[in-house]
């Protein structure tokens, strides 16, 4: 049996998923938790990527391997390639200012979608670099070369490969590889700011009137490109170019055009898979690339599955238990409404506002009521989100961890008011990653996973209300 890895470096963890080639079965898997905070040291991303794959059984026998994670952090390296500074995530909203200036200064929001697609605000790339250079000079001044997580993560993958030195005292002394050995794919390239997906271009003079100066960028490698092949036990280990979590995720699950996948991990996102580029002026959809060479359009809300957290530990219960309770409370959970920015909010772009609940009163104050409210929320922003991608979906396909809960998946049909197919809960963004590097051996045929589908008569007025609630949240 041939096998390969499959990586997410997603926001809360690095989850690795081993498969063989041929038939994609799932052969082992291992996990391991991120630090919490949205700047983190990518070598904390580097020794959760060791103790998953140590987790899953090591790469020994493993043939190909592909990283994919999360969007649009800013690693910033020194000559050396050393790294500058702690990583700003995508959820990091400091540089809602400069996302603003940048917007300004190219002649408005029509320009930046004509340019590359999408329309500033903070989560993306070439706005955490105006901010570095406004408020880091020296930071800025040392930086050589910008990438993205995944960027990073197989670039350092693929030097300790090389020099087998695959492990973490060893690796702790090894000199980082040439800055010029980095890497990216057209769909993490998609969510900096300055990659053109319409013209599969870097746009170095949008990062030059951003940043000051442009670093050394990663090469833009093809979907089934190799970034290099490297000797681990059994043979020569083939690295795929890996990719944006979300674009993994649509390979992963086998997105098709037509289909409309919403994820609900720590972010919320709404997404397709499309013949052509997108340029939405509004900014609401980013017009990314995906990872096979076509595009994807996306929709992205700060807040999804850490909203059913918080509801848990509010009502003091555990995820299982919050489902049980949501399902208890009647649909419009009787009229309270939780608008859920906990950390500010990317659609609509209001970096700065704070959750709130309404419609309060002694019959709704009850856990039950709020495990409802809370879940009616998350889902309300993200049926805003498909809204706004103007789109008649064939399917509209749930994944990410909150899809785990059985109260999500079956109020669900009620706010987006369409059937929603549920593929069984695993680990989409690996399972595609772990897809294109299975592509650097042969065309991989996998079968489709078997689905379930609920439906459930729509419930308009809850949106309604949400809606209303929205005017009134506090910064
Ligand atoms: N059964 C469940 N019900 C609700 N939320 C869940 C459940 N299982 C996991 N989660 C949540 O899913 C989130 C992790 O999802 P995941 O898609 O892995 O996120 P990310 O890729 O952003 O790291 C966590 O916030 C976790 O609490
Ligand atoms: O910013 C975006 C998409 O534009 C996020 O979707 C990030 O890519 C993080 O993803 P998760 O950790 O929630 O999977």
């Amino acid at each position: 049996m041939t096998l390969v890895a499959g990586v997410d470096s997603s926001t809360q963890s690095c989850k690795v998923v081993i498969r063989d080639a041929t038939t994609g079965a799932l052969v082992r898997q291992g996990r391991a938790p991120h630090p919490d905070g949205t700047e983190v040291h990518p070598s904390h991303w580097w020794a959760a990527l060791l103790r998953a794959l140590e987790e899953a059984g090591g790469l020994d026998d493993v043939a190909a391997i592909s990283v994919a994670g999360q969007q649009h952090g800013m690693v910033c390296l020194d000559e050396s390639g050393a790294v500058v500074r702690e990583a700003l995530l995508w959820n990091d909203t400091r540089s809602a200012s400069a996302a603003r200036d940048l917007v300004t200064e190219l002649g408005g929001a029509q320009a930046w979608a004509d340019a590359v697609g999408l329309v500033p605000v903070a989560s993306f790339t070439v706005t955490k670099l105006r901010w570095l250079a406004e408020n880091e000079p020296d930071n800025a001044r040392r930086t050589a070369a910008v990438c993205l997580p995944h960027d990073w993560l197989t670039w350092r993958l693929a030097g300790a490969l090389r020099t087998g030195t695959l492990d973490i005292p060893s690796w702790a002394d090894a000199p980082p590889p040439p800055l010029d050995h980095l890497t990216t794919d057209r769909g993490d390239a998609s969510g900096t700011g300055y990659w053109s997906p319409a013209t599969g271009a870097y746009r170095t003079d949008l990062l030059k009137a951003a940043f000051g100066s442009i670093p050394l960028l990663p090469r833009v490698l093809g979907p089934v490109d190799e970034v290099g092949a490297a000797t681990g036990g059994a043979g020569p280990v083939l690295i795929a170019p890996g990719t944006g979590d979300n674009m993994a995720a649509a390979l992963g699950v086998g997105a098709r055009p037509g289909d409309v996948v919403v994820s609900l991990g720590t972010s919320g996102t709404v997404f397709a898979v499309t013949e052509s580029p997108s340029a939405d002026p509004t900014g609401t959809v980013a017009g990314f690339a995906d990872a096979t060479g076509r595009f994807l359009p996306l929709v992205a809300t700060l807040n999804a599955a850490r909203v059913m957290d918080a509801a848990a530990r509010i009502a003091g219960v555990g995820l299982d238990e919050l489902s049980d309770l949501a399902l208890q409370a009647p649909p419009g959970a009787g009229g309270l409404t939780l608008v859920p920015y906990l950390e500010g909010e990317r659609t609509p772009n209001r970096p700065t506002a704070t959750g709130s609940i309404h419609g309060l009163s002694l019959a709704t104050a009850t856990p039950a009521h709020l495990a409802r409210a809370a879940i009616e929320g998350m889902l309300c922003g993200l049926a805003d989100a498909l809204d706004a991608m103007s789109m008649r979906p064939e399917r509209v396909l749930l994944i990410g961890g909150a899809a785990r809960s059985e109260a999500v998946r079956r109020i669900a049909p009620t706010i987006f008011g369409v059937p929603i197919t549920v593929p069984p809960p695993a680990e989409y963004v690996a399972n595609g990653a772990a897809h294109q590097a299975a592509g650097l051996l042969a065309t991989p045929e996998w079968e489709a996973e078997d689905t379930v589908t609920y439906e459930a008569e729509a419930v308009p007025a809850i949106r309604t209300r949400y809606a209303r609630a929205t005017d009134h949240i506090l910064d």
